[in-house]
Formats: structure tokens, C-alpha cells, sequence
């Protein structure tokens, strides 16, 4: 079994997807039916029917930040060997910036599309884990696409007028055209829903055509931003951080309890520096720092993606008895579960045959400091 029962539980389970679909359908559809839903609201404080999305803004930033703030904090050695992939991954937002000032429409185009791949590959990666993701691969083209234009294309393309304003702004008033662009993908993104439903079906994992009619009803139900921030903190962010707890778990031999607070001891400065900069920003800022604030998260994804490739790239030329010869010890002798290593080993391979960026595993594959001096990079 490659993930421990209580992941399986919290990412998989009939009952988990029957609450998410309840809960999914209640926010949009509450969210659709409110002010708030017509996507217009920034300033959560200064507009008395912003309530709800602020709370959506709020829960979405508090979950999802963690998820990419420990980027560099999950990363092995000491701060000074740290500090020059820190400035890397910097200097690389930086340039995606600088690029986007020169070719605004094109850049926000590709970053859609680095999105898309990202949060596609992140469900391949968990169906892989969990040993849901179908076979063949045109099928599992199907879930990238599925699971990745989902959230992406589905908001931009059924409701992009509703943020025209927020994308003439990061394309230099040339927002028609990006909705136009998702608005044609959307056979596309159906081909792909349609492949992957059939799929699910025909394996009877209705768990996932559940999953699946979850997040679809809130990018139909309810408005690009608070749905986007639903879909961000409650799937993607939540999903990611329940499997690297798992992952840190497995690796140094602990309880998913002792792993997740260790985590959340990662990710808590910089969490707390985001969101304290997002809250200053929304009291004192207007529509303009919205704008901003998504050009960084876009261009923040640009570095996500290469260091967690980075990151695949350097397992995979890893011959794997070196991963398991310097994992193994580390987990008998803190006293990890029989069989640990082997699991984790599974664990490891049934990731790597997505090829796909890997958050969940930045730990897997570097065992505690005290066992790897001098093999990590
Ligand atoms: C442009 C734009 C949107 C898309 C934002 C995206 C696609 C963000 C991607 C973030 C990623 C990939 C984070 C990684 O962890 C919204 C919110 C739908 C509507 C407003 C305009």
C-alpha cells in the first residue's frame, strides 16, 4: 500500500468526497448567490457584502501558503548552502517579471499554461501515490489536462469577463484576448473531464467523478476569484501538504502528527511574512495590488516548477539502491515501522514514473542531515 491509511482516508475516501462535494456545492453556491460573488471585491473590509469572500480569501491563503512557503525551508543544509538556490529562485520570479513587462499577453498566457501542468501533474502525482491514476498515456494526459485546466481555464473561460479588469491589467488591456484564448480550450478541457469520468467510471471510483463534479460546480456555480481561492487552499494546497506530511513521515520514521507539526514549524515564518503582506496590501491597497499580488504568485510558480523539477530530475539519476541504502538506515535506527524503507522505496517509484513536479517528495528523497553528509548536492 503506497500511502498510509490516513492519508488514504483524507484524500480518497467515499465518505471524505461525499462531505468535499456538500461542502463544495454549499461555498458555490453560497458564494453565487452572494454580492461577493460577482468576483468584484478586493478590499474585503471596506465593502460590507465582501464577508464571504474575504472568509474564502482568507481560509484559502491559510491553507495554500504553507504549501509553496516551505520551497527552501524543505531543502536540505545549513542556510548558507541554501541561500544561493533562495536567490536563484528570486532571481528567476524576477525574470518571469521582467519578461512580463516586455510581453505581457504571452507571459500571462505561458504561466497559465505552466498552471495548468502544475496542478495537473500535482493530481497525477497523488493519483500515482494512492495508485488511482488510470493507465496508458493518452488517459493520463487526460488527467493533466482534466485536472489541471480545471481550475485554470474553466474560470477564465466561462467567467472571465467578470476580472476583465484584473486581466487588462497583467496583459496591458489586452484581457479579451486571454479569455477568448481559454473560452477555445474548453472542448478540450471537456474531451479531457469527459476521458477521465468515463475512466472512473468504468473502474467504479466514484470518488472521484464526485471529486471531480466538485470542482466543477464551484468554477461554474461561483466567480473566478473566490472559486480560485476555494479551489487553491481546499484541493490543490490541502492535497499537497497532506502528502508531504506523509512523505516527511515515512522518511524520518515518525507519526503523520510529529511530521505535520514539523512542517507547519517550516512553514510558519514564511507563511506568516505572506500573509501579513497580503493583509497590509488588501486594508491599504486597491485593485491594483491584486493585480500585482497574482503576477507574483505567477511568477513565484516559475521557480516552484523548476526546483521541484530540479528535484525529480536529481532522483531520477540517483540509482535507487543508493536511495534506499541511505534512507533505510535512517529509518531502523530512529525507529521507524518494519519495512519502512521498503515502503518508502514504493513510495518513490510509483511517483516517479509521473515525471512530474514533486513537492511531496523534497523530503522523501533527502534523509535526516546526520545520514547523507556529504551525498546530497
Ligand atoms: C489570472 C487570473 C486567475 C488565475 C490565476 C492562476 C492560474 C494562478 C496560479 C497559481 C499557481 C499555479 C500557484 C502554485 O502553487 C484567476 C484567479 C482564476 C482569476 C483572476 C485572474
Amino acid at each position: 500500500m503506497p500511502l498510509r491509511s490516513s492519508i488514504r482516508w483524507l484524500v480518497v475516501t467515499p465518505r471524505l468526497a461525499v462531505v468535499a462535494v456538500g461542502a463544495a456545492v454549499a461555498v458555490g453556491a453560497a458564494l453565487s448567490a452572494h454580492p461577493a460573488g460577482a468576483g468584484t471585491v478586493w478590499r474585503t473590509g471596506a465593502d460590507p457584502g465582501a464577508g464571504l469572500a474575504g472568509v474564502v480569501l482568507v481560509t484559502s491563503l491559510v491553507a495554500g501558503l504553507p504549501h509553496g512557503a516551505v520551497d527552501i525551508a524543505r531543502l536540505d543544509g545549513s542556510w548558507r548552502r541554501r541561500a544561493p538556490i533562495a536567490g536563484s529562485y528570486l532571481l528567476l520570479s524576477a525574470a518571469a517579471v521582467g519578461i512580463w513587462l516586455l510581453q505581457p499577453l504571452v507571459t500571462l498566457l505561458a504561466l497559465l499554461a505552466v498552471s495548468v501542468a502544475h496542478f495537473g501533474a500535482a493530481d497525477l502525482e497523488l493519483a500515482d501515490a494512492i495508485g488511482a491514476a488510470p493507465d496508458g498515456r493518452v488517459r493520463r494526459f487526460a488527467v493533466v489536462v482534466a485536472s489541471g485546466g480545471l481550475p485554470v481555464l474553466l474560470p477564465l473561460g466561462l467567467h472571465g469577463t467578470a476580472v476583465l479588469d484584473v486581466l487588462d491589467g497583467l496583459t496591458g488591456g489586452r484581457g479579451v484576448a486571454v479569455v477568448q484564448v481559454c473560452r477555445a480550450l474548453l472542448p478540450v478541457l471537456g474531451v479531457a473531464v469527459g476521458l477521465l469520468v468515463g475512466d472512473a467510471v468504468r473502474r467504479h471510483r466514484w470518488h472521484h467523478v464526485l471529486d471531480l463534479t466538485a470542482v466543477l460546480v464551484v468554477f461554474v456555480a461561483a466567480a473566478p476569484l473566490p472559486a480560485f481561492a476555494a479551489y487553491f487552499g481546499l484541493w490543490h494546497a490541502w492535497r499537497q501538504t497532506g502528502l508531504m506530511i506523509d512523505a516527511d513521515a515515512r522518511a524520518l520514521g515518525v507519526g503523520h502528527r510529529t511530521a505535520g507539526a514539523r512542517l507547519l514549524r517550516q512553514a510558519a515564518l514564511p507563511s506568516l511574512v505572506g500573509i501579513a503582506a497580503v493583509a497590509v496590501l488588501a486594508v491599504v491597497g486597491d485593485r491594483t495590488v491584486l493585480v500585482w499580488s497574482l503576477a507574483a504568485v505567477l511568477s513565484l510558480t516559475v521557480p516552484h516548477a523548476a526546483l521541484t523539477g530540479w528535484i525529480t530530475h536529481r532522483r531520477g539519476r540517483r540509482p535507487s539502491h543508493t536511495r534506499s541504502v541511505s534512507t533505510g538506515p535512517t529509518l531502523r535506527r530512529q525507529g521507524g515501522s518494519p519495512g519502512g524503507a521498503t515502503d518508502l522505496r514504493d513510495f518513490l517509484g510509483s511517483t516517479t514514473r509521473t515525471g512530474a513536479p514533486s513537492d511531496a517528495t523534497m523530503t522523501a528523497i533527502r534523509p535526516p542531515r546526520s545520514t547523507v553528509e556529504g551525498t546530497t548536492p
